[in-house]
């Protein structure tokens, strides 16, 4: 398989870090832990289309941010025994980005865009046809001169990502053939994946330590991976390098990762919802501003997480912080305040 990379990459990360990344993604659906029923489906997907010679349907993958979406884009790549060229939505500016990638593709390729939500209309409009007939418009010439001739393209499969399929829309969203939502792991799947991690890194760890972390990283590999490593720095400076329970419970305190996992932000945004807000509801611009964060951060980050574990309850009229929230934060619920007040004497 080759790889050709579009887009800029994550510059916040060092070389050394991209390197351990790369080394701890998993290659093939055999090393991808979790997500069972999509994968299981795309397993079969994949085959079919081999079998018949046929590039594999279109793919959306969506789900909040370090679950897979990427990665999964590599392996059925890999695993369609195709090149897969890597774009990301804000990138292609016009038509003629789009159409230089996709003429560029061979047969049964797969093409990747990532934040595929973020796609200029204009380049979006000039992919349906691409996706559907595989055929596109190309301008030459220009001024008086211009036409357009329609030219073929090799069949290819889109793989979309996106945090946020709620902005996608509908016309672009029903030519995938092939739609998965990505779920938050549980702390089980998210052992077994810190000890992989763990073992390709080279460090030992015991597992009670690899089940701390996992419980601990808001149901996402992409932070049980970042925790684990800085967990292994703390164990190889305080310790002898094995990863203990006591080392990843300091680990994860200097890192103000909480006893339930949730974060300094996580746990601003709770705070200030309960202090600022009474409880809410509260709109999440005046959340994001009162907490000091973008409101799409907020929205794509942090939000799921805390209403899938029950902190917040999104309504009408905005974002409440439920009982639990009061609870974890040590806060008195204010039915219970009510309660406190409420003598049965009088
Ligand atoms: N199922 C899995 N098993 C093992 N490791 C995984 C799994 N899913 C993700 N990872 C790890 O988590 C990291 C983040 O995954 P990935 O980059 O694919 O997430 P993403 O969904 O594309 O995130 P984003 O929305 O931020 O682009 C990967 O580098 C990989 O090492
Ligand atoms: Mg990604």
């Amino acid at each position: 398989m080759r790889e050709d990379y579009l887009t800029g990459g994550d510059d916040s990360m060092s070389q050394a870090e991209k390197e351990i990344d790369k080394a701890l993604r998993p290659l093939s659906f055999r090393d991808f832990t979790g997500q069972e029923k999509i994968v299981e489906n795309l397993k079969i997907f994949v085959q079919a289309a081999r079998r018949r010679g046929e590039a594999l349907d279109h793919v959306l993958l969506h789900g909040p941010p370090g679950l897979g979406k990427t990665t999964l884009s590599h392996i059925i790549a890999s695993e369609l025994d195709a090149n897969i060229k890597m774009t990301s939505g804000p990138v292609l500016d016009k038509p003629s980005d789009l159409a230089g990638l996709l003429t560029n593709l061979d047969r049964n390729d797969v093409l990747f865009i990532d934040e595929i939500h973020r796609l200029n209309p204009i380049v979006e409009e000039y992919l349906y046809s691409a996706m559907e007939d595989y055929k596109i418009d190309i301008m030459l010439d220009s001024g008086p001169n211009a036409r357009t001739v329609q030219i073929s393209l090799n069949p290819f499969t889109l793989i979309g990502a996106t945090t946020r399929s709620g902005l996608l829309t509908s016309p672009l969203r029903a030519r995938f053939g092939i739609n998965s939502r990505l779920e938050y792991y549980d702390s089980a799947l998210l052992t077994s994946i810190v000890k992989r991690s763990a073992d390709i890194l080279g460090s030992p760890i015991h597992q009670d330590a690899a089940f701390e972390i996992a419980r601990r990283s808001r149901g996402t590999p992409r932070i049980a991976n970042n925790l684990l490593r800085r967990t292994r720095d703390f164990a190889q400076i305080k310790g002898d390098g094995t990863i203990t329970v006591d080392i990843a419970q300091f680990a994860l305190n200097a890192l103000d990762v909480d006893h339930n996992g949730l974060d300094e932000m996580d746990n601003r945004i709770l705070n200030t919802i309960i202090d600022k807000f009474k409880g809410g509801p509260v709109g999440l611009s005046t959340i994001a501003t009162a907490c000091g964060e973008e409101s799409e951060t907020i929205e794509e980050v942090y939000e799921p997480f805390l209403i899938q574990e029950g902190y917040i309850k999104r309504t009408a009229r905005g974002r409440e912080a439920t009982e639990l929230a009061y609870i974890h934060l040590g806060k008195i619920p204010p039915r219970q305040v009510g309660t406190l007040f409420d003598s049965p004497l009088s």
